[in-house]
């Protein structure tokens, strides 16, 4: 007991909070996707969402959640619209598990709790939560398995399903909204899945809403609420067990032992005459349940029509059902009016005003508002104990959603820094990466071998540091391009939840990912250029610097079109067309460039690092001495063939083979220049193109 109140200090209180959701209509692509669907799901409940593949279950949840704007309709979170500040109160659980596949299912859930966890909790507590619900969803003995994908196995699918609401039950959400939990699992798992959720519903006053394909008869009995979907428009919404006498009394009886989910799907997927008996059913139905005369009005004073929408666009207002259960017949249908609440001084208003239009198909719960005493707002999860802890002297304003961002800047790009390096470490440093870094370094180290410094050999040598800092260009840039694509899914996930900026994100890529950017170029570069024949440390250390800061010249251009392409095939081909373009205006290939070309040569990046390698190679490395006969530089023609052995070649002359040169200061403020502009251009285009909604 104790061990378990400890473990809830500081979790985010969270208020139950209903779901009603009225007249939605939602069109795509000119494609009418719902049309005037309605429902309700309040604290403590599980609503199925149910009908046949395509019928628009996925689509309504996700305007529930907010991810998509419906084309009309109101959806009430709490009694208030829908809006931003709920995200953090709804977690939605996609259809498809979408994580790092080689993180393990602890560290996954660790990161998530470090990320979506307000500071106020302290890491113990966060550790403690992760076991917890690592316990009550049975995850515990797999806790240290991978993720895992088709080609490398990890958890199974019914653990990855319990894994992915694992990690959003960490923020204990108000309200839970899971596409298809059971899909892919056998009956006993995804009974004791829809098990669970019916528990949290009940004992934590979770909104759980799920969608539901062909559930056992079972699973079908364990939900309260069913929204029954044919064709985009509702064909049931009431009580669970009451829709197989819906569907008698419609004329569609159901035969003796036969599952009912069965028979309602069968009978939704049937011909079109039985479809249109039950829409048109369903608006009978709620006119029937409900006893809602047409154009029923109650009036009341104005006095309370003032204080009805004064605290309507009140944020914060404390609104609960104020109307006797016995004054209206339908009231008791009427679960939304539950809402949450704030402080009010004010007395309860004892009438209303309702105004129903069963035309415009205005439901009840939305008009039947009246401002009554506080409730414990603060209720919020697991336990008893927090409940008590969060109906203490804390103001119930003081409700963590109201915070932008669960965690500091800080905490997100530390731990981001952290997992982005586990993430990408077996991937950067795979044994692939490593076999073709040793086997590329020895074999340039074997052609190269001990290089004499002279005429003869220069070509070789500026062949070496060509052959370098084109192969690292093209090794980074597309690795990096890959990066973006492969976490995009998990990155528009989190960022849909609210998890971190985006900033964090990708300051916490670039730091994470540092040590290991700069790990194989310079392995490469020790084997390979010690085999060259070492000139000097300062020599070396100089031309690595080049190295390294040209690859991440290309991992920033591989990155920016990582974030700006969604199609890898195009972005393949863009960095394909970049590539060759920096190679051929890179200084070596050509040296002739027709003059009206030559300005492209400063658009190639590695020109610039190339420039500078020739630079520190021969002014800081051994001399490079004049041929014995038929040299091709002038200095040395000048002096007697049998001095020139001894003569060395002049920097400038083996600059200027090359063409102009820039100093090597200018070239390496030109290439951080660059690298800086293409990274802010990355975080300008991961921040604003393609946002998750
Ligand atoms: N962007 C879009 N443009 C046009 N039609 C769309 C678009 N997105 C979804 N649809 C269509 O909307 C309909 C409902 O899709 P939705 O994914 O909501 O169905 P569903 O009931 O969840 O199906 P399933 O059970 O197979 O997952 C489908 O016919 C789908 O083809």
């Amino acid at each position: 007991m104790e061990e378990r109140h400890r473990m809830t200090v500081g979790w985010p209180r969270r208020r139950p909070l209903d779901v009603a959701f009225n007249d939605i209509s939602l069109v795509l692509d000119k494609t009418p996707i719902l049309s005037r669907v309605g429902g309700t799901c309040k604290p403590g409940e599980v609503l199925a969402i149910m009908g046949p593949s395509g019928s628009g279950k996925t689509s309504l949840l996700n305007a529930i959640s907010g991810r998509v704007r419906p084309t009309s309709g109101t959806i009430t979170i709490g009694g208030s619209p829908l809006n931003k500040r709920h995200k953090r109160q709804i977690c939605y659980v996609l259809q498809d598990d979408i994580f790092y596949t080689n993180l393990t299912l602890r560290q996954t859930l660790v990161y998530t709790a470090l990320l979506r966890l307000p500071d106020s909790m302290t890491y113990q507590e966060k550790m403690n939560l992760v076991d917890h619900i690592l316990d009550i969803l049975d995850l515990k003995h797999c806790q240290d398995t991978i993720i895992g994908k088709v080609m490398n196995r990890g958890l199974s699918g019914g653990e990855k399903k319990r894994t992915n609401i694992a990690c959003e039950l960490l923020t204990n959400p108000s309200i839970m909204l899971l596409d298809e939990p059971t899909s892919g699992l056998d009956s006993s798992t995804a009974h004791s899945l829809i098990t669970t959720l019916k528990q949290f519903a009940e004992k934590e006053h979770k909104t759980v809403i799920v969608t539901l394909h062909q559930p056992s008869s079972q699973i079908f009995y364990m939900v309260d609420r069913l929204l029954l979907l044919c064709n985009g428009q509702n064909a049931y919404f009431g009580d669970t067990r009451k829709v197989v006498e819906h569907f008698s009394n419609l004329g569609l009886p159901i035969a003796p032992h036969y599952n009912p989910a069965d028979f309602i799907l069968e009978q939704v997927k049937g011909p079109l005459e039985v479809q249109e008996r039950l829409i048109q059913g369903a608006k009978e139905d709620i006119r029937l349940n409900f006893n809602i005369p047409e154009n029923f009005t109650l009036q009341t004073s104005p006095s309370i029509q003032s204080l009805y929408s004064k605290y309507l666009s009140l944020p914060t207002v404390h609104v609960t059902t104020g109307i006797d259960n016995n004054q209206f017949p339908w009231n008791n249908k009427c679960t939304a009016c539950q809402q949450q609440c704030q402080h009010i001084q004010q007395k309860c208003p004892t009438d209303v005003s309702v105004t129903i239009d069963i035309d415009k198909k205005e439901s009840p719960i939305y008009n039947k508002i009246v401002v009554g005493e506080e409730e414990d707002s603060g209720r919020s999860s697991w336990s008893e104990e927090t409940r008590s802890e969060a109906s203490g002297p804390s103001s119930p304003c003081e409700e963590y959603t109201d915070v932008q961002w669960p965690t500091s800047f800080f905490t997100q790009f530390k731990v981001l820094t952290q997992r982005n390096f586990c993430v990408a470490r077996p991937i950067i440093l795979s044994w692939l990466n490593g076999a073709q870094t040793l086997i590329l370094a020895i074999i340039a180290g074997l052609l190269w071998y001990q290089a004499p410094r002279t005429e003869e050999s220069l070509q070789d040598i500026q062949g070496w540091m060509f052959f370098s800092t084109h192969y690292w260009m093209l090794f980074k840039l597309f690795s990096a391009l890959q990066s973006f694509p492969a976490e995009r899914e998990v990155i528009t996930k989190e960022r849909a939840s609210g998890s971190y900026r985006v900033s964090a994100y990708y300051l916490a890529k670039m730091v994470g990912e540092l040590p290991l950017t700069f790990t194989l170029p310079t392995l490469y570069f020790f084997i390979s250029y010690s085999m060259m024949g070492w000139d000097n440390i300062i020599t070396g250390f100089m031309l690595l610097f080049m190295l390294l800061l040209n690859t991440l010249v290309a991992q920033s251009v591989g990155l920016l079109i990582g974030a700006v392409c969604y199609d890898l095939q195009v972005g393949i081909t863009i960095a394909a067309i970049f590539t060759l373009f920096t190679q051929l205006f890179g200084g070596y290939l050509a040296n002739r460039i027709p003059p009206w070309l030559a300005w492209a040569k400063y658009l190639s990046m590695v020109h610039y690092a190339f420039q500078n390698m020739n630079i520190i190679q021969f002014t800081y490395g051994k001399e490079i001495s004049c041929s014995m006969e038929h040299s091709r530089f002038n200095s040395c023609v000048e002096v007697s063939n049998n001095e020139a052995d001894s003569h060395p070649i002049p920097i400038e002359e083996i600059l200027a083979e090359r063409g102009e040169t820039l100093p090597i200061w200018l070239n390496t403020v030109i290439l951080i220049g660059f690298m800086i502009v293409v990274r802010l251009l990355t975080y300008i285009m991961l921040r604003f193109l393609h946002r998750p909604k």
